[in-house]
């Protein structure tokens, strides 16, 4: 990396130009910007500069979080809302110029838009997005705030719909001029890293591999296991979804080994790389979207999942706004004796009869007969689970499944959630409507385990290792394969202009070798490597097989 990554407002505000300046700092609306304020203010009249701050939030039009609004559909969905097209100008009738002080002075212009204020200096203040999910979840103000309505509790359905596509477009278009990158995760020493550094890092970062910090949050459903095997500390009790590469949310630290580290989002190296990172057709496709997806679902000590379906592609396009849809697939990496995963419709299912059942546990709290409509498969380790959009599924108690999905991930149909209640008597949204709409009533009985359960076909073999297809269908853009290697065994792969997703699925782990360097990848952990990488080799480590899942694009 070039340039240093600093810690505290002091080394930032050292780093500013002499003479009077405008100094915008934009960023998320899920920030203490209160605090943000006074400590910058302290820093600058510190270093013996005049200070003079302007809140652009008290500029935003008192109608910006309705203008900003995807309207719902239909009207009074409370579950969903299509993705907002709208603009951070959109907040504004008329966005705020600053007027210099005189002599070194700093008027310093923060919040939600600063940026477009014309400013001599830009920075860009973040905080990863789980902040905001758990803030906006908990009512924690002023964190937890919707954009454009600061000092009222936040709400999810905004957050995910309106707010982040807002803020992510606004956040991609400063991205090659920003002059100073700032984390904001521990708000007392933030640290910064100057926009060149940031580039160039970001450049060197999309020729190589590179992993994204993982984390795991809470759910009802979720258990132990990423806690007693990978040494998570569970944030509610216990550690159900790991986000190993979820693009919209992911991020990757940088700095060096024991010094301050900034976490940027992944999603800048798609920005301002894209053809280096995802190639140039996939690019043409999907644009900056990274479009698959890593995650885990550990289940191990802890329930079933809900019962839910994906949108179907058609459907995801007009109501939701996504230009493409959550296909999924699950990849059994470690199980409990008689685990079961739910898949497909039996063959006699009646979607009609399902329904009355689904509106009766709502109501009533009857439970539905899952199993009279939906398959139960036993869950093996290495087997793939295709879950093309449309097919009802869940992963059961006692399971640790590597998700290998398409990107999208917030639209879970659920039909079913075992009547379940939190801790105030409430039941999770079920969204069962939009479930049923989705439904794939042709996918049912023997097609199930012949077109989704799939049997591996060897693609490739040298000596000690083989590459398997273990997971492909027409409608799936993506496929999931599988490299075994034997102990010291050294695979050749090349990306041939197409990103790569690795994942150690079994073994110690294996080393990443390219052109530039070497990576070693333990086991549970995923790794891009970006288009721009082309041959490089994947070594086993340890003294037993190794097993990689690895998935990439294979239609456009
Ligand atoms: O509705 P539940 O039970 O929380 O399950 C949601 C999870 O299911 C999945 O769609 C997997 O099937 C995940 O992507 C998602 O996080």
């Amino acid at each position: 990396m070039e340039g240093r990554v600093v810690a505290g407002w002091p080394a930032a505000v050292a780093a500013l130009p002499a003479g009077p300046l405008v100094l915008s700092v934009d960023g998320p609306a899920a920030l203490d910007w209160a605090s943000l304020a006074e400590g910058l203010s302290a820093a600058v009249r510190a270093a013996g500069r005049e200070v003079r701050t302007v809140d652009v939030r008290h500029h935003h039009e008192p109608t910006a979080a309705d203008r900003i609004a995807g309207r719902p559909v239909p009207a009074d969905d409370p579950f969903f809302t299509p993705l907002s097209e709208a603009q951070v100008r959109d907040l504004f009738s008329v966005v705020p110029r600053a007027d210099r002080l005189p002599g070194d002075g700093i008027v310093v212009v923060f919040g939600p838009g600063a940026g477009l204020c014309e400013p001599d200096v830009l920075w860009y203040a973040d905080l990863p997005k789980r902040y905001a999910e758990a803030a906006v979840a908990h009512g924690r103000l002023p964190v937890g705030a919707n954009l454009g309505r600061p000092g009222r509790p936040g709400e999810l359905v905004r957050l995910f719909y309106t707010d982040w596509p807002v803020l992510d477009r606004h956040r991609d278009a400063l991205a090659a001029r920003v002059d100073r990158w700032i984390d904001t995760q521990d708000p007392s020493t933030p640290t910064s890293l100057d926009g060149p550094a940031l580039r160039s890092t970001v450049e060197h970062l999309v020729r190589g591999p590179v992993r994204t910090r993982p984390y795991f949050n809470s759910t009802p459903w979720g258990g132990q296991w990423a806690a007693s095997e990978l040494g998570f500390t569970p944030q509610a009790g216990n550690t159900a979804l790991g986000y190993e590469l979820i693009a919209p949310e992911a991020g990757v630290l940088v700095g060096d080994t024991g010094g301050p580290r900034v976490e940027i989002p992944f999603q800048l190296l798609c920005v301002l790389h894209p053809k280096a990172m995802l190639g140039e057709e996939v690019h043409r496709a999907f644009g900056t979207s990274f479009p698959i997806r890593f995650d885990y679902l550990d289940t191990v000590g802890g329930g079933n999942l809900s019962l839910h379906c994906h949108p179907q592609e058609q459907y995801m396009r007009d109501v939701f706004g996504w230009p493409y849809t959550q296909h999924e697939t699950y990849y059994v990496t470690a199980c409990e004796p008689g685990a079961q995963i739910l898949l497909g419709l039996t063959e006699h299912a009646d979607p009609d009869v399902m329904r009355r059942q689904v509106e009766d546990a709502v109501a009533h709290g009857t439970p539905v007969p899952v199993e009279d409509h939906v398959q139960i498969h036993p869950a093996t380790v290495g087997q793939l689970f295709m879950i093309p959009a449309g097919t009802p599924h869940a992963s059961g108690a006692g399971n640790l499944v590597l998700e290998v999905s398409a990107t999208p991930y917030l639209y879970s149909l659920r039909f079913y959630d075992w009547l379940r209640k939190d801790a105030a008597g409430a039941s999770r949204p079920l969204p069962y409507a939009h479930g049923f709409a989705n439904l794939d009533t042709t996918r049912r009985g023997e097609d199930v385990p012949k077109d989704l359960i799939q049997q591996p076909r060897t693609l490739r073999a040298g000596e000690g290792w083989r590459e398997e297809v273990i997971g492909a269908l027409p409608e799936m853009f993506y496929a999931v394969h599988r490299l075994i290697v034997a102990p010291e065994a050294v695979v050749a792969d090349d990306t041939a202009g197409r990103f790569h997703i690795l994942n150690v699925a079994a073994g110690r782990g294996a080393v990443i070798e390219t052109e530039t360097g070497s990576h070693f990848l333990a086991f549970a952990e995923t790794i891009t490597v970006p288009a721009a990488v082309g041959p490089y080799r994947i070594r086993a480590v340890g003294g037993d097989e190794v097993h990689v899942v690895k998935a990439l694009v294979v239609r456009p």
